[in-house]
C-alpha cells in the first residue's frame, strides 16, 4: 500500500550501480504508486518555464480564436476543447478545464495519416494569433519525446528485458501534448464539480508539468486519495492502461483526478505530455510477465485499437463526429480489427 509518491533521480544513471538503482525504484513504483516524481532528467528549468508562459497566453487568447481551433473540426486529435467538453468520471459534472492539444506534424502523405489513423494528421496552430507558439510546441514535444524513450528504456530493464526492447514501437510514435488551465472551483461549487475527473491515464507513459498550486490526487488500493504535491523542478511520472497489459496487470495504472483547491483563487496550469507506441504496435504481454500457465489478463491488441477505444468512453458529443469519422474510413477501422 503506498501512501506517498517515490522520487526517481535520473541523475545516477551514470554509474552501473546508480542505473541497477533506478531501475529497482522503478519496478517497485510501477508496482504500487503507477506514479514518480522524475528528478535529474536533464530538461533546462527555463524550457519548462517557458512552456507555461506559452500556455498562459495561449488561454488568454479570446474565445472566438480558441472555439475556432477546436478539437472536434481535428481529424488527429488535436486543438482546443473548452471547459466542460470531457467528462472524466461519469459520476461527476463535466469536467471544470479548458485544455489544447498537439503532437508532432505528421505530414499529409504519412503512410499512418494517409490511412485516417486517430492521432496522426497536422495539428491546429494559432500561427496568427501567436507567432513563435508552434515553433516552441514543436521544441518541448521534440525534448519530451526523447525522455519519453530514455524512461521506455529504463522501464524495459525493470521488466528484465533488454534496453531497447520497445524501441521498434516508437517509430512514428503516438505523442500529444496537452496544455491544460483549471480555473478556480466556482462559489457554490458542490463535491460532484472537478476539475478532472477520476480517470486512468490509456497510453504507456504519461510526463507531468505541474505548477506550484497541487491539486493532483492518486487512488491507493485503498481508496484513498493521496496528494501529488509538486516537486520543483521534477516531473511526475504515471504509467497508463497499455503497461498492466505488458505485465499481466504486476505494473499499475492507478486512478488520479484533479481538484483545484487553490486558495488564492487563482487557475491551476499543467502540461501533460502523452507518450505512447506507433498506432500499429502490437501490445501484448511481454515474456518475463507471462503466466506459468494460461492465457494472460489481456487479449493482445494494437495501440490505436485501445487508444481510440478509451477515448470513446470520456467523450460526450463533442467528438462524436470526428472520432466516428476516423472509426468509419475504411482503412481505420481494418486496423482496429
Ligand atoms: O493536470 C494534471 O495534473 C493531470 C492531468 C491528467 O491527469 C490528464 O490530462 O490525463
Ligand atoms: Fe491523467
Amino acid at each position: 500500500m503506498f501512501h506517498q509518491i517515490p522520487v526517481i533521480d535520473l541523475g545516477a544513471d551514470s554509474s552501473a550501480a546508480g542505473r541497477r538503482r533506478i531501475v529497482e525504484a522503478l519496478d517497485n513504483a510501477c508496482r504500487t504508486a503507477g506514479f514518480f516524481h522524475l528528478a535529474g532528467h536533464g530538461v533546462p528549468a527555463a524550457l519548462i518555464e517557458r512552456q507555461f508562459e506559452w500556455s498562459a497566453r495561449f488561454f488568454a487568447l479570446p474565445p472566438e480564436i480558441k472555439m475556432s481551433l477546436h478539437l472536434s473540426r481535428s481529424r488527429s486529435h488535436r486543438g482546443y476543447e473548452a471547459i466542460g467538453d470531457q467528462r472524466l468520471d461519469a459520476s461527476m459534472r463535466a469536467d471544470l478545464k479548458e485544455s489544447y492539444y498537439c503532437g508532432i506534424d505528421y505530414p499529409d502523405t504519412h503512410p499512418f495519416v494517409v490511412r485516417g489513423y486517430t492521432g496522426y494528421g497536422g495539428n491546429q496552430w494559432p500561427d496568427a494569433a501567436l507567432p513563435g507558439f508552434r515553433a516552441a510546441m514543436g521544441e518541448y514535444i521534440a525534448v519530451m519525446t526523447a525522455l519519453g524513450n530514455r524512461v521506455m528504456a529504463l522501464l524495459a530493464e525493470a521488466m528484465r528485458l533488454p534496453s531497447q526492447y520497445f524501441a521498434p514501437l516508437y517509430a512514428d510514435p503516438m505523442v500529444a501534448l496537452r496544455l491544460l488551465r483549471y480555473p478556480p472551483h466556482p462559489a457554490g461549487a458542490d463535491a460532484r464539480d472537478i476539475g478532472a475527473g477520476a480517470h486512468t491515464d490509456y497510453g504507456a507513459l504519461t510526463l507531468l508539468a505541474q505548477d506550484e498550486h497541487g491539486g493532483l490526487e492518486v487512488q491507493n488500493p485503498d481508496g484513498h486519495w493521496i496528494p501529488v504535491p509538486p516537486r520543483a523542478g521534477a516531473f511526475v511520472v504515471n504509467i497508463g492502461d497499455m503497461v498492466p497489459r505488458w505485465t499481466n496487470n504486476a505494473y499499475r495504472s492507478n486512478p488520479h483526478r484533479v481538484i483545484n483547491r487553490n486558495p488564492g483563487g487563482r487557475p491551476r496550469y499543467s502540461l501533460p505530455f502523452f507518450h505512447g507506441p506507433r498506432y500499429d504496435a502490437r501490445i501484448r504481454c511481454v515474456p518475463s510477465f507471462l503466466p506459468l500457465s494460461g492465457p494472460p489478463a489481456w487479449p493482445d491488441c494494437t495501440a490505436g485499437e485501445h487508444l481510440l477505444a478509451q477515448y470513446r468512453k470520456t467523450y460526450g458529443k463533442t467528438l462524436e463526429g470526428s472520432l466516428d469519422g476516423r472509426k468509419g474510413s475504411g482503412e481505420a477501422a481494418g486496423a482496429l480489427s
